[in-house]
């Protein structure tokens, strides 16, 4: 929560003007108070000369009541958009700052549900009622103050109950809490499922399974609804005590004010301006006991967007890397993703600049752990990998990603034109995305679309074929100029005549690293890599030029001839 705190703060000047604007509001109200006990006694006493003032003191009242309100409510909603849209933009900047593995670790639908869910309930029961409890703390003290000045005996009681009143209903709080914390994991799980069911439409139509997605999703409804339940019984018990204790007191002060008026010791008009003030003590203790309930009920919620708010993953990167100039390094490099079996076994190797690399090997055998270690999506690793010998680690990440890029099997599109999902975004002109649409084989297809490269690849690029998105995601790698390029079964959707031919315009641009994962072991296409890598359960087992694997007659032989049955 400390953290969080900050946020609130953030707009320190919009919630000072809003802490005077309510305390002017507050004070306003109790100014009527008194004109009420005023007027009533003029009355009672026909001081018909004291008409004219207390009526014009009214209406200035009335006016600056008015213009109260009017910049609280300015005030209150500026303070809640600028917060809001502070917190919602750096809680979402701070996920998109994640490493791959940590933002992986969540279903999306969890950053989702933070993003929307949870901050409307923070919006609603923690932002919205600070300002509450704090208004609700003025007017008390405020008339607390003047009634102590006109019967002290009325305050000692209201202290007894307005305690009582706090004490009990707090105690149920810590399970509100609770049910408040299992209302929002609720809200993240429906939203992860709904957006897994959605992203599954084709295959729920395509085995007929919607009667049981229907059940799946009703019972994430169910639970969301039963939770929400919960919480509205306990705040309806709580309200239910506060409510009590506020009648006992309010039936208290009236039965004394009576009384003391009764003994001749106060006036009737002091009789209704104590009746007042009481209702201005009794309401914010009543109030009050429900808003701190709220507010605390979204500890752990705060507590959840604190963790997200902390994460430290850019913390050790100091290191700068303009320009990849030599090598990448990786020395006795082992790695798991869980402690049963190493996916990666003491890998030894030399990337140099300007060459190119194939990394065969059967399936599991750690071909693309080592490459997404290179682009460091996990960071858990013993050994060490250096680039142009900095610690991958240490490296910025703007340098890094500028330097390397990677394609892999499956491509993201944005919904977007053809040229923005090349360009991502960046100021190229039309001209050098047309000139790398033909070194990507995507001249044809440009051509047969009436818009061109504004063309639109649909959500997730579902108006495109699986080798058409293929030769986006290379075209984005090329645009950017990329150093060091790494595929991972990037061809693998494209025929072998259209994967032939881009793969060997990529290894004939001469100022670029390629490291390609690849199960197609074609011949002619193989013999062009500097080095092929062969792996076998974690390990490299084998490496050399093409001719001489063949001749070793070994594993990457037998894979070979497992695909090309004449060698
Ligand atoms: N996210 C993961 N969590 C746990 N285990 C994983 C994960 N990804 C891969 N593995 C395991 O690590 C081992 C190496 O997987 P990897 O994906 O590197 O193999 P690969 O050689 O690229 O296979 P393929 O050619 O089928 O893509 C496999 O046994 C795999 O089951």
């Amino acid at each position: 929560m400390k953290k969080f705190w900050n946020y609130i703060f953030k707009y320190k000047l919009l919630f000072f003007a809003r802490i005077i604007t309510i305390s002017l509001a507050a004070l306003s109200v109790i100014a009527f108070d008194f004109i009420m006990g005023f007027i009533v006694d003029i009355f009672a006493n026909a001081e018909i000369h004291k008409f004219v003032p207390i009526i014009i003191a009214s209406i200035a009242l009335i006016i600056i009541l008015f213009i109260t309100e009017y910049i609280d409510g300015c005030v209150m909603s500026s303070y809640i958009k600028n917060t809001v849209n502070y917190l919602r933009t750096d809680i979402f900047s701070k996920i998109l700052n994640k490493d791959i593995k940590d933002f992986s670790l969540d279903n999306s639908g969890k950053y989702i549900s933070i993003l929307y869910n949870d901050l409307k309930i923070i919006e609603d029961s923690l932002l919205n009622n600070i300002f509450q409890v704090i208004s609700s703390f003025i007017s008390f003290t405020i008339s607390l103050a003047f009634l102590f000045s006109i019967s002290p005996t009325i305050v000692i009681f209201i202290a007894i109950f307005g305690t009582l009143g706090f004490v009990i209903p707090n105690a149920l709080s810590k399970k509100l809490v609770i049910e408040k914390n299992n209302f929002s994991n609720n809200l993240e799980d429906i939203t992860s499922v709904t957006k897994d069911l959605f992203s599954g439409f084709e295959v729920i139509k395509g085995f007929n399974i919607g009667h049981r997605i229907n059940t799946i999703f009703k019972n994430s409804s169910n639970a969301v609804e039963f939770s929400k339940k919960k919480c509205s019984i306990l705040e309806a018990i709580i309200r239910g005590f506060s409510l009590s204790f506020s009648v006992t007191i309010y039936l208290g002060v009236l039965i004394l004010g009576g009384y003391l008026m009764n003994k001749g010791e106060i006036s009737v008009g002091t009789a209704i301006i104590i009746i007042q003030l009481s209702t201005h003590i009794v309401g914010p203790v009543k109030i009050s006991i429900s808003l701190i309930n709220q507010i605390k009920s979204v500890s752990l919620i705060v507590d959840k967007i604190d963790d997200i708010l902390s994460d430290s993953s850019s913390d050790i990167e100091e290191l700068s890397l303009k320009k990849f100039e030599k090598n990448i390094e990786v020395k006795n490099l082992n790695f798991s993703y869980s402690d049963e079996r190493k996916a990666l076994n003491n890998i030894n190797i030399n990337f140099e600049k300007n060459k190119k690399y194939a990394i065969v090997g059967e399936s599991g055998s750690g071909k693309s752990t080592l490459i997404k270690l290179l682009m460091r999506y996990y960071k858990n690793y013993t050994g060490d990998i250096l680039i142009d010998n900095k610690d991958l680690q240490k490296i910025f990440s703007y340098d890094l990603y500028k330097n390397i890029s990677m394609i892999q099997q499956n491509v993201f599109m944005f919904d977007d034109s053809i040229k923005e999902n090349i360009k991502l975004y960046s100021d190229y002109s039309d001209e050098e995305v047309l000139e790398i649409c033909n070194r990507s084989g995507l001249s044809n297809l440009i051509s047969s679309l009436p818009n061109g490269i504004n063309s639109s690849v649909g959500e997730n690029g579902n108006k495109l074929s699986g080798g058409e998105k293929q030769r986006i995601a290379i075209a984005r790698s090329l645009i950017n100029n990329t150093n060091l390029l790494i595929l991972d079964e990037s061809t693998s959707a494209l025929d072998n005549e259209t994967a032939y031919n881009l793969e060997s315009s990529l290894l004939s641009i001469n100022d670029l690293t390629l490291i390609v994962v690849t199960h197609k072991l074609i011949k002619n296409i193989l013999v062009s890599y500097d080095e092929i890598i062969v792996m076998k359960d974690g390990m490299i087992i084998e490496r050399g030029k093409f001719d001489d694997l063949i001749d070793l007659k070994g594993y990457f032989y037998s894979l070979y001839y497992l695909q090309n049955e004449k060698v």
